[in-house]
Parts: structure tokens; sequence; C-alpha cells
């Protein structure tokens, strides 16, 4: 079974299992946690391996947070794919400042590559993920195919998963995302968290912001298009840290022209009560580019 990965805990959820999982991580020189839910599927003699669906959380969260609050779940089932849920960023680094503020630091990678000599030791969540987690989930996990993949996110994680696929074009098969930070260099976190990881060069801030990648990708498109909800009564949104429609501003004459389908939703605010509600719909998007069968789209 598990060669890389130790199981810290295996619970039956929905007919399916959600496995907390722990490793020694290279890239951040700490240990690292990871969840991931395999449906029923999983469990039964399969002629396919079963495509993954990558969840990259927000500020605050570790693996659990989705595990318990997003219900992806009965759709995981429904569909047939397995979801992975990251932590989001090294803990216990023992980096001076690591924990002082709950929007930097533990809780905060920003799925960044530090380059400042304070951080670059450690906070590499962008090679994290990409470079080791992905390759070594694959190894531990036959079953399962890391070939068909597709990513979201909420919020630090929206805009993770925005940035992930606009920076790997082809790697995965669609993306959406939950109250995305979808031009981290015009806002509050952004700044903060750039600055300190990156340096104060805006430069090195534009490869990794959705609304600056936007207007150079020239990979495949996706013809769902790019999926977001972001509440109205979001009071990040009122506080202009998610800035969506400068993504959508962004999209116009590139190859996401009309495809950037915001929606923003009366009523609902940042939490994972507002997630849970779209859950659905997101799941549909990707089983579709998946090519599951038994999508609603
Ligand atoms: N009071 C909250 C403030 C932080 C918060 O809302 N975090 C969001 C992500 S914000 C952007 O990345 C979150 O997902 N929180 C975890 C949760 O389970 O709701 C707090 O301290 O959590």
């Amino acid at each position: 079974m598990s060669k890389i990965f130790k199981t810290e805990a295996e619970i039956t959820t929905f007919g399916g299992k959600l496995l907390k999982l722990s490793h020694a991580s290279k890239e951040t020189k700490t240990n690292m946690d990871v969840n991931v839910y395999l449906p029923a599927q999983f469990f039964q003699s399969q002629a396919k391996k079963l495509p993954v669906l990558l969840y990259l959380s927000g500020l605050t969260c570790t693996p659990n947070n989705a595990s318990e609050k997003a219900f992806w779940q009965p759709y995981s089932n429904e569909y047939g794919f397995a979801v992975v849920f990251p932590d989001t960023s090294p803990r216990g680094a023992g980096i001076e400042g690591e924990d002082d503020s709950w929007d930097f630091g533990t809780g905060a990678g920003f799925y960044v590559d530090a380059e400042t000599e304070k951080w670059k030791e450690n906070y590499r969540m962008y090679s994290y993920v990409l470079k080791e987690l992905l390759p070594s989930l694959a190894s531990d996990f036959e079953g399962l195919d890391f070939g068909n993949i597709s990513i979201t996110g909420h919020s630090m994680g929206g805009y993770g998963a925005l940035s992930m696929f606009l920076q790997n074009p082809g790697k995965f098969k669609s993306v959406s995302a939950f109250s995305p930070i979808s031009n981290p260099s015009n806002c509050p976190w952004g700044e903060k968290n750039f600055g300190n990881y990156l340096g104060p060069d805006k430069a090195k801030w534009a490869k990794y912001d959705p609304s600056e990648l936007i207007s150079k990708y020239n990979g495949p498109v996706p013809k769902e298009g790019i999926l977001i909800h972001t509440g109205l009564a979001d009071n990040f949104y009122k506080a202009k840290q998610l800035l969506p429609e400068n993504l959508v501003a962004a999209s116009k004459g590139t190859k996401f022209d009309g495809l950037v389908k915001l929606n923003l939703v009366e009523g609902y605010d940042h939490s994972y009560y507002f997630i849970s509600s779209f859950t659905k719909d997101h799941a549909a998007h990707h089983a579709k580019a998946l090519g599951l069968s038994g999508s609603k789209l």
C-alpha cells in the first residue's frame, strides 16, 4: 500500500473513505499533512483509473476544513473522481514571525515559491504541490490517474487554482474557484504575501497573478470556461480583497474572452456555508471536463 505517505486516519464517509495522510517533504523541509477522499468506485474492481480533483484551501486552513465542510464526497461518488486536499503552508518551520498573523506565514503559503532570504528555504508551496505532492500520490495510489486532473479552490486557494492552471497550460483539464483572490498584486492580502515571499519587484508577482497570467496564456482552453462563484455578502469581496471583476476585465481580448463565468451570488458570504452551496455546480463542471459519465452539464 502506501510507501511515501503514512496513514494517520481512515474515515468512512458517504460510501467512500477519507484518508488523512502525512509525509516528510523535501520542498518545505517539514512534515506535511494531506487528505485524500477516495470514492466508493476506488474500492470496487476498477476497469479504469479514477480522475483527480485538486482542491486548494484558503488562509488559516488545514486539509481538514474543506474535508469536513465543502461536501465534495457525494459528487466524488456520483461521478467517480478522487479529491486531494493539501495543506496551505509548511508548519513549524521555525522561522521568526511565522505565527504572528493569521493571513501570513503559517496557514498562508500563498502557493508561491518564496524568493526572499527569510522564507525561501521552506515556503515553496508551488513546487511542493505540483512537483512533490502530486507525483508522490501518483506513486502511492496506482488506482488514481494524475494525468486526468482538474483544479479548484477557495479564496487564497481559488487564486492558487487559477494561478496554477494558467501557469501550466494543458496540465489541468478544467479550473474553477470559490471567491478567489483574483488580482493579488492589487489587494492587501496579495501585497502582504507577495511582498514578503517574493520581494518588492512586481514583475515577480505577475508570474503568479491570475489577472496578469490570463493575457499571456497560450494553452488549451476548456470549453466549459473558468467557473467562479463569489458571494455579494462576502466581507472580503466588499473590502476589495477578491477583485474578481479584474480577472474578467483582463480576459477581454484573450483566449478566455467570454469564458470567465463569474457568478456574483446575492446573500452569500465567504464561509463554507457558501462553498458547500455551490460544490454541486463545480463538481459537474469538472466531471464533464474529466470525461466522466453522469455529468449533468
Ligand atoms: N475568521 C476566519 C478568517 C479567515 C477566513 O475566513 N479564512 C477563510 C479563507 S480566507 C482566504 O483565503 C477560511 O477558509 N477559513 C476556514 C474556515 O473553515 O472557514 C478564520 O480565522 O478562519
